[in-house]
């Protein structure tokens, strides 16, 4: 290793540097498997119910207080390794004037979509001062929660794409592939724009005091590689290498991209998320030992007994402990379900601190 002593990036310095989350990020070893969960804030808590209640999605994004008591409220109850910034994927776009609204339910809702290469123009760089409450939500998170590291996000270019085009949620992408594969130079372009967008709102997050950062691509799974080689990648490793000076851990993540998972890593991640459908140590052996992972309960074991959750969450350490890597984070495989049951995720967190300690 070379020396860690010369000036170093502030992230670097932070009170949550030794923490389990990031030292497994490091590959570093660790007191036992940090876990934290995808949609870990939110609907399943009905702490989360009662004090949103009246304020639309999006608004609440916008208020510091608010967001930081809504990041906190899993970290007390759960007392997962790790907090998620509480925002959404599409809050730069709301950011930068794009009208877009999350609606119960269906998910982010764009009223006039992006399709031609005028509505390109749309897409402006995102500048801090579009998301000053985004920098006031970090700062306060991070002070409150002193050695607990918070992870900041944002959407990764196709899955943003895929939105902004379909003009709200897909099955089947079918107006994204059109431009992918109809007009390659205007979906370059685009994604390129989002690119920018992206490293910005992970740069804001950052520098406010996140301690590491993921990017969703959460649709990108509906991908073959080399259609991801030759019309996602290049967009990706553009944000990737936009924060990488920082120093602090990146995370990558799609569901259903056990095909992409070696592609997603060398695109730019330090760590790379796995859905349930692939085992780590058949993951590990598809990104190559130099990363860590993130994953893979299936979510839908939680609908299960206790019992059966703790043999599937011990499956989940053991597939990890035969990897050629350390570092491994517990997640699940997607995110936390709306109608889980809190305390069974409760229980998981002690679980795996429990089975995992060394
Ligand atoms: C695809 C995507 C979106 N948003 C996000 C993704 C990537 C993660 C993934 O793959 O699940 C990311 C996201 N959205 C939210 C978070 C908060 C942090 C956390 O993970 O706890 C995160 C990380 C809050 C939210 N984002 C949303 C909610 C629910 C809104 C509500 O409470 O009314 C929350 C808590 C809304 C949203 N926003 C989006 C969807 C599909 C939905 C759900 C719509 C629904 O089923 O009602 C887009």
């Amino acid at each position: 290793m070379s020396e860690t002593t010369a000036a170093q990036p502030a992230a670097h310095r932070s009170a949550a540097y030794d923490s389990a989350f990031l030292r497994a990020c490091r590959h570093e070893p660790v007191p036992h498997t940090p876990v934290w969960f995808m949609r870990q804030a939110g609907r399943s808590l009905p702490e989360y119910h009662k004090v949103r209640e009246g304020i639309p999605m999006l608004d609440s994004c916008m208020r510091p207080e608010l967001v930081k008591e809504i990041t906190l409220q899993p970290v007390r109850r759960h007392k997962v390794d790790a907090a998620i910034f509480f925002s959404d994927i599409v809050v730069p776009l709301k950011a930068i004037g794009i009208d877009v609204d999350i609606k119960a339910g269906i998910g982010p809702v764009i009223a006039d979509p992006i399709r031609t290469r005028a509505d390109l123009q749309r897409l402006r760089p995102l500048e801090p001062d579009d998301v000053p409450y985004v920098t006031e939500a970090v700062g306060l998170l991070v002070d409150e929660l002193g050695s607990t590291p918070l992870i900041g996000f944002a959407g990764a270019p196709f899955t943003l794409a895929s939105y902004l085009i379909e003009g709200g949620p897909s099955k089947n992408h079918e107006r994204t592939k059109a431009m992918m594969y109809g007009e390659p130079e205007l979906w370059a372009e685009l994604v390129d724009r989002l690119a920018v967008i992206t490293s910005a709102f992970l740069k804001v997050q950052i520098e406010a005091g996140a301690s590491a950062v993921q990017l969703f691509d959460s649709w990108v799974g509906s991908l073959a590689p080399d259609d991801y080689r030759r019309s996602v990648m290049p967009a990706s490793t553009k944000v990737f290498e936009s924060v990488a000076e920082y120093g602090v851990p990146r995370i990558h993540f799609g569901v259903g991209t056990g095909e992409l998972l070696g592609l997603m890593g060398k695109a730019g991640a330090d760590v790379v998320g796995v859905d349930w459908r692939v085992p780590l140590d058949v993951a590990s052996s598809r990104v190559g030992a130099d990363k860590a992972l993130q994953g893979n309960l299936d979510p839908a074991v939680l609908f299960g007994p206790t019992k059966v959750v703790e043999t599937k969450a011990r499956e989940v350490l053991h597939a990890a402990s035969s990897l050629s890597t350390s570092g491994h984070i517990f997640n699940l495989g997607h995110g936390v379900l709306p109608s889980m049951d809190p305390d069974a995720l409760s229980r998981l967190v002690a679980f795996v601190h429990e089975a995992s300690a060394r």
